[in-house]
């Protein structure tokens, strides 16, 4: 399968080791290994900045599973009348005003979450999901291939936001005068 999300593809999970925390995998960087690139050290001697340590996603389900099984429920609803794009659209941003709700007045939160509870944790993968199913079935609706439209999509970005030009800085790409 084609790895789109660069770890595959350079070899970095090789380099890495899963471990289970929570019921959530991260991955601890093992001395010398890259990630996106650029050498990371985590056994640093040199008292050099190292790369947090990045959370990980199972292979599985990939997004046409997900479309897949959505189809499914729906057909057994006879849900389909009702799951046109607009419908699919409106539901989505229900979903993420959801998320929103679970974020506010909380004010700046940490990666990881470390002040949230278990069943806020859940709550998040929750409505999180909600989102996900609502765009991917919206995806389809539109005779969008999600995965592929992401990987083109990625490459743009990646034209338009030269890492040698921005590194650092969190301009939009029409602030660079070139
Ligand atoms: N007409 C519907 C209703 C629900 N779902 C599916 C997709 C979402 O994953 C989830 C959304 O269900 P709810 O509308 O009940 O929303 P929540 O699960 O967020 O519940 P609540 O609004 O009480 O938090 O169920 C669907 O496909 N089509």
């Amino acid at each position: 399968m084609m790895a789109t999300n660069g770890e595959e593809a350079c070899g970095v999970k090789d380099d890495m080791s899963a471990v289970s925390s929570n019921g959530r995998s991260e991955v601890l960087a093992k001395s010398h290994s890259a990630v996106n690139g650029a050498a990371t050290d985590a056994s640093s001697q040199n008292g050099a900045a190292v790369r947090p340590q990045r959370f990980t996603f199972s292979s599985e389900p990939t997004v046409e599973d997900i479309r897949r099984m959505q189809a499914e429920f729906t057909d057994e609803r006879d849900w389909n009348q009702f799951h046109q794009p607009r419908n699919l659209l409106l539901a989505m941003v229900g979903e993420v005003g959801e998320v929103a709700e679970l974020f506010q007045w909380r004010g700046e939160v940490a990666d990881g979450l470390p002040d949230w509870t278990e069943s806020e944790r859940e709550q998040l993968a929750h409505e999180l999901s909600d989102v996900l199913i609502y765009l991917v079935e919206l995806a389809e609706k539109c005779r969008v291939d999600l995965p592929q439209a992401v990987l083109r999509k990625m490459a743009l970005n990646r034209l338009k936001y030269p890492a040698s030009k921005v590194h650092g800085s969190a301009k939009k790409y029409t602030e660079y005068k070139d």
